[in-house]
């Protein structure tokens, strides 16, 4: 069952996370920040490991960890970030997602910690990421990759953005949900580009959105479809299309397994 969308989610976060940046540079200040997410460990190659299994031709899959979230509520609260993580690597995931937003998703660093010590496998930062800090933030934190969300930010935040995260060492999803957001995605050089069939606005989910915007995807881009893969029928249906990348949350969080639910999603 789905919640009804509060008025536009996304302005509701982007506001919070302005006020989390003021309130977290005030404890560690961004030049400190910076310090430490130069002296972070080497990153994993997060789009390395995708590309890796896209090209092998097995389905590469970035698998999520989400206790909650703001369309479907509470998911698994009290999951464990290491036994989950550990079991996405068995699983056959080739990465990891961990949502660290507080207020909205339930999640933290520490959840992006946990899972990444647990396995392997390189971790994509999921957070609504509008400032230099949170890059930083994401670096000393450990993170391999980050988010950035074209709905979020201008063109000029993107840019920026994506050069320091780059600049950093971290790889880089950008996100979009329509043609406009997917052109925008395009003026910037790099390997992936992700389209949600979540519709951040009205939370309606739609794999019919990467169908669309699949034919403007340029051969060189791994496209990455993210949410709503709830089913086998819906890996067939991408799968026919010459999608070969996802990202998949709610349908592994549910399970009883997540691991187990990964194999069988994807078997
Ligand atoms: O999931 C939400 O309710 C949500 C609401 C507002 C902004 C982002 C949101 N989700 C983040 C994601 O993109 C998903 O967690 C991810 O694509 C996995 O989706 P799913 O497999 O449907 O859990």
């Amino acid at each position: 069952m789905s919640l009804p969308p509060p008025p536009d989610i996304l302005k509701k976060v982007v506001r919070r996370k302005v006020e989390e940046i003021a309130e977290r540079s005030a404890r560690v200040s961004l030049a400190e920040m910076a310090r430490r997410a130069a002296s972070a460990p080497a990153p994993r190659g997060f789009a390395n490991a995708l590309l890796a299994k896209a090209q092998a031709g097995v389905p590469a899959v970035i698998a999520e960890f989400k206790r909650a979230s703001p369309s479907k509520g509470l998911l698994r609260p009290e999951a464990d970030p290491a036994a989950i993580a550990a079991g996405y690597q068995r699983g056959g995931a080739a990465c990891l997602s961990v949502l660290t937003d507080r207020d909205f998703f339930r999640g933290s660093e520490t959840d992006l910690q946990v899972a990444r010590a647990a396995c392997a496998l390189p971790v994509i930062r999921k957070d609504f990421i509008i400032d230099p800090y949170q890059v930083y933030e994401a670096r000393a934190i450990g993170a391999d990759a980050i988010l950035l969300i074209a709905a979020c930010l201008t063109d000029e935040q993107l840019r920026e953005l994506d050069g320091l995260a780059k600049q950093s060492g971290l790889d880089v999803l950008i996100e979009v949900h329509d043609g406009a957001e997917l052109e925008r995605a395009l003026s910037i050089p790099g390997p992936l580009i992700g389209i949600n069939n979540r519709d951040l606005r009205s939370f309606e989910v739609r794999l019919d959105t990467t169908l669309s915007l699949l034919p403007r995807v340029p051969p060189d881009r791994l496209l990455v479809t993210e949410s709503g893969i709830l089913e086998r029928g819906d890996v067939a249906r991408l799968t026919a299309h010459g999608v070969r990348a996802f990202l998949v949350g709610e349908a592994l969080m549910r399970a009883p397994d997540p691991g187990q639910a990964l194999r069988d999603l994807f078997g």
